[in-house]
């Protein structure tokens, strides 16, 4: 998808079960990297993969928020890109028996073709309208990758 970018792709037809892995942080350090982060990648080929998971009551309030760095440590799952279709994979929290905190894991929302990319809805695209430029190429890119304030 990507000239100079990574991506992941499916090399067999396994079922996706992938977490994503990286360094867990407190909301007040992933504010303070997502600041220097923005001014770094801006106008460089440097990327970041910091992903904030909220978990809601059905109330629709946010119950719980986890915070994944995957920038400079973490596993292939940090090279999944987004797509404003919502992609090819979904999100879900999985709890093990014991841990404290659930795994954000992906999971496939539909078939996926051998060598297709995998790639996920990072979010509401609406939330930023200054946030970077969108490359998903889908048919219904809002232009804009969404971006929140951590
Ligand atoms: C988790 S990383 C994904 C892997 C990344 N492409 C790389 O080369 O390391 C997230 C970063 O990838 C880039 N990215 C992901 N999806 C994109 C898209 N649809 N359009 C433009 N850039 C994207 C953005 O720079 C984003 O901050």
């Amino acid at each position: 998808m990507f000239a100079q970018r990574k991506s992941c792709f499916l090399d067999n037809h396994d079922l996706i079960h992938l977490a994503f892995s990286g360094e867990l942080l407190t909301t007040k350090e992933a504010r303070r990297r997502q600041l220097t982060y923005d001014k770094l990648v801006s106008g460089s080929k440097r990327t970041s993969a910091l992903l904030v998971v909220r978990e809601h009551l059905p109330s629709g309030n946010a119950c719980l928020r986890i915070n994944i760095d995957a920038t400079r440590i973490g596993n292939v799952a940090r090279f999944i890109n987004h797509s404003c279709d919502g992609g090819n994979l979904s999100t879900v929290l999985v709890r093990s028996s014991g841990a404290l905190l659930p795994r954000v894991c992906f999971f496939a929302s539909r078939d996926i073709l051998k060598d297709e990319e995998l790639t996920f809805s990072y979010g509401d695209a609406g939330v930023n309208p200054n946030g970077s430029k969108c490359f998903c190429g889908s048919s219904c890119c809002s232009g804009i990758m969404p971006s929140e304030h951590t």
